[in-house]
């Protein structure tokens, strides 16, 4: 497995070693060793998958304090783009976001920690999107931040008029109005 650092520190993408042959292919989606050793030490709790047509948006979301998520997002049919914003107040990046092109061809992956708002945009025909959680779902705990925050400055890459979007995804608020976020001092896998 390669790890490829970004421009946020922490924020990694990955590149698993696939095996062909004539039969097709084979490669570790993911091991605890590799990840542990390479990346930091992560215990995923949650394995979540969802499939979407294309221009569906899903984000900004994260949850918040105790029930913050690490994720390690995958695609295993399709394309998309994927897009990690830090929001720990006092971050050197705050604000700032890494995003990067997910597909079942590339089969990247990219590891989003804690202390960031998540979301991808469905750049295919459909996409099948997989990724581990190190924190349950906490429906009472979500936040989120609207897609098209100016301040951000997202390139989703989609026509404004492509966008599909949850009801709950339309309205979200703006970074400068999302209530409790994280705080950079704060270790949030302790
Ligand atoms: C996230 C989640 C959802 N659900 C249920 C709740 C709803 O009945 C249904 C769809 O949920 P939602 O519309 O929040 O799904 P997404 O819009 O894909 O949300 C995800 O989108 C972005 C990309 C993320 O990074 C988060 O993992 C997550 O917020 O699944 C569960 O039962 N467990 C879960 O962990």
């Amino acid at each position: 497995m390669k790890v490829i650092p970004t421009e946020i520190e922490g924020v990694v993408l990955l590149e698993p070693d696939v095996f062909g042959d004539e039969r097709g292919y084979f490669f570790e989606s993911y091991s605890e060793q590799s990840f542990d050793r390479l990346v930091r030490p992560v215990r995923f709790v949650q394995d979540n998958e969802s499939m979407s047509k294309y221009g569906v948006l899903r984000g900004l979301h994260f949850q918040r304090g105790a029930h913050a998520q690490s994720k390690l997002v995958r695609v295993v049919r399709g394309r998309v783009l994927d897009v990690a914003v830090d929001i720990r107040r006092g971050s050197p990046t705050f604000g700032r976001h890494v995003s990067v092109e997910l597909s079942g061809d590339n089969k990247r992956q990219f590891f989003v920690p804690r202390g960031f708002a998540h979301g991808f945009a469905v750049l295919s025909d459909e996409a099948t999107f997989q990724y581990k959680c190190d924190n349950p779902y906490a429906p009472e705990s979500e936040g989120a931040i609207a897609w098209n925050d100016p301040s951000l400055g997202i390139d989703w890459r989609l026509a404004p008029e492509d966008v599909v979007l949850s009801p709950k995804d339309s309205a979200h608020p703006l970074l400068s109005e999302a209530g409790e976020l994280f705080d950079y001092n704060e270790d949030y896998y302790a």
